[in-house]
């Protein structure tokens, strides 16, 4: 079974828009897990643009699903982290100023940092995964990290599903049949979408989770949240 976790970054994007606090992210998470969410993701910047460092204090009281939080980690970050203790933390590369995320982890070249950062996650209970790109070296540069998990970025995937191209999904396959024999536990999340989500699914092994925020808040605008919950977990079922 893929577990569905919900990233409601758009929903603070969009109460941010007025100052106030409508509509309110606590309010969602709790909707979300409701309607079927098996886990809720936030995803906190710098500058909080969207997500704000008090959100995930908030959310930490009401998320009874899987709690993951993905960012960058800096020593606030870190800091955010060991204070939500969350039941999964995923590390991402992002520079302060990109528009979202774009790249995965360079496994080997910042594997000493990896490894100091996700023990320390580890040791106080929170499961570790790292936002990797489809490419075999950085999966097994992943295990030497100590990570739980990999989330395999899925940016490329879609941008090339969208054009029709059913054979990008491969080297997605063979990094999620090879961190299966390593022993890593398999995520997945960047543009999924209701068009794209099945035919992923279908072809990655061991898929555990996929986090899912962009598509499926829109597609929510035009479908309904609980209606859009439930497709995805149709498809992933
Ligand atoms: C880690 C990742 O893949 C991102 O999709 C992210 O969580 C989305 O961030 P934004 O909502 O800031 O684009
Ligand atoms: N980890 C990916 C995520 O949480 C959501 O990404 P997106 O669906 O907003 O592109």
């Amino acid at each position: 079974m893929t577990k569905l976790s919900v990233n409601i970054n758009k929903i603070a994007t969009l109460r941010n828009a007025r100052g106030g606090d409508y509509p309110n992210v606590v309010q969602v998470a709790k909707d979300a897990q409701r309607f079927g969410a098996e886990g809720i993701t936030i995803h906190p910047r710098p500058d909080e643009r969207h997500i704000r460092y008090q959100d995930a204090r908030d959310l930490k009281e009401v998320v009874y699903t899987e709690f993951n939080i993905e960012g960058n980690p800096i020593p606030s970050f870190i800091d955010l982290v060991l204070d939500c203790k969350p039941a999964q933390v995923t590390l991402v590369p992002d520079a302060v100023d990109a528009i979202t995320s774009n790249a995965g982890w360079d496994t080997i070249t910042h594997r000493s940092f990896l490894k100091e950062v996700i023990d320390e996650f580890k040791r106080n209970g929170i499961r570790t995964s790292i936002f990797v790109d489809p490419d075999k070296k950085m999966i097994e540069g992943a295990l030497a990290t100590g990570t739980d998990r990999i989330e395999l970025y899925t940016e490329e995937f879609a941008r090339q599903f969208g054009l029709g191209n059913k054979e990008a999904v491969q080297p997605y396959a063979a990094c999620a049949t090879l961190a299966g024999e390593l022993g890593l536990g398999v995520n997945a999340g960047h543009d999924l979408s209701l068009d794209n989500i099945e035919y992923f699914k279908q072809n990655i092994p061991n898929l555990l989770e996929v986090s899912i925020g962009h598509a499926l808040i829109g597609e929510s605008i035009y479908l309904g949240l609980e209606n859009v919950i439930n497709m995805y977990k149709r498809k992933l079922s």
